[in-house]
């Protein structure tokens, strides 16, 4: 679980987070949306330990990561792992040398129980396949597997994607998602993902958190978005027309008891 307190970031003399507290619940699906510039990326790399607030607490069980010395927060780190836009994969390493490399990095294995780390996880994100490829020869969405892999190699408490499913076809993106949802369910990890998409919101929004100009303006379940009376949650949203019309069907089938 994460929790902030008031979190508050400025960069010179503009202030990007105005106060934003919310709790992160562990086995969820905590999703960041809002429109650009509203100061997601910002508010996440305060949350994983990039930026400083000048004002705040973000405690990791408890434990406030803006106080920690530099040691506490390495160990943190390593039980944080993180998803890329564009997977940010290693292009002349194969896949399995990229999903290795956090485990070279951090870990104390010998070669064959990285080996079958490595094994475990990719299969567990159903790469049997491809250890062997680089990342020219696979897929995005193939990509975005190793990505994940590489990203939960190391047994993470954590999970932070940013734009999970960028560059991907709707039917990809829901596989996508289903697979973050089902590893945060199954590891009861805390799982923190900026989005656009609101195929997401709707799909895997266990919890969601609307920013609007530095500051959290709404939040809720994908179960309670729809109701939402929200205005500016729903002009972004619900941006065009058609899904203006698609959410007044809904809520008119819900009412008749369909
Ligand atoms: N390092 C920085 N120095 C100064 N200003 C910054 C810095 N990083 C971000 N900002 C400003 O903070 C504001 C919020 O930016 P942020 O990147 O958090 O938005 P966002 O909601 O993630 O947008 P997008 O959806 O486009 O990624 C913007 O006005 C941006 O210019």
């Amino acid at each position: 679980m994460i929790e902030l307190k008031d979190v508050q970031k400025s960069f010179d003399d503009k202030q990007i987070i105005k106060g934003v507290s919310m709790t992160l619940d562990a086995g969820k699906c905590n999703l960041i949306i809002g429109s650009s510039g509203s100061g997601k990326t910002v508010l996440t790399k305060c949350i994983v330990g990039l930026f400083t607030p000048e004002q705040g607490e973000i405690l990791y069980e408890g434990n406030d990561i803006v106080s920690m010395d530099k040691k506490e927060r390495k160990e943190l780190r390593q039980q944080i792992g993180m998803l890329f836009q564009g997977s940010a994969l290693f292009d002349s390493m194969t896949v399995e040398q990229n999903v290795m490399f956090p485990l070279d990095m951090f870990s104390d294995l010998n070669y064959e129980q990285k080996r079958a780390r490595v094994d475990e996880v990719l299969s567990r994100v159903k790469l049997e396949e491809a250890h062997k490829k680089y990342p020219a020869e696979i897929s995005g969405g193939m990509k975005k597997r190793v990505g994940i892999a590489r990203a939960i190699v190391l047994n993470p408490k954590y999970l932070f994607c940013d734009e999970p499913n960028s560059g991907l076809d709707p039917q990809t993106s829901l596989l996508i998602d289903k697979l973050i949802k089902e590893i945060t369910v199954e590891f009861n990890m805390t799982t923190v993902v900026i989005t656009h998409d609101m195929n997401s919101v709707m799909e895997i929004g266990d919890h969601i958190i609307y920013m609007y100009e530095g500051h959290k303006q709404w939040e809720g379940s994908n179960k309670e978005i729809i109701y939402s009376k929200d205005e500016k949650l729903n002009n972004f949203i619900f941006a065009s027309e058609f899904l203006q019309d698609a959410k007044k069907m809904r809520m008119e089938e819900v009412s008749k008891g369909q």
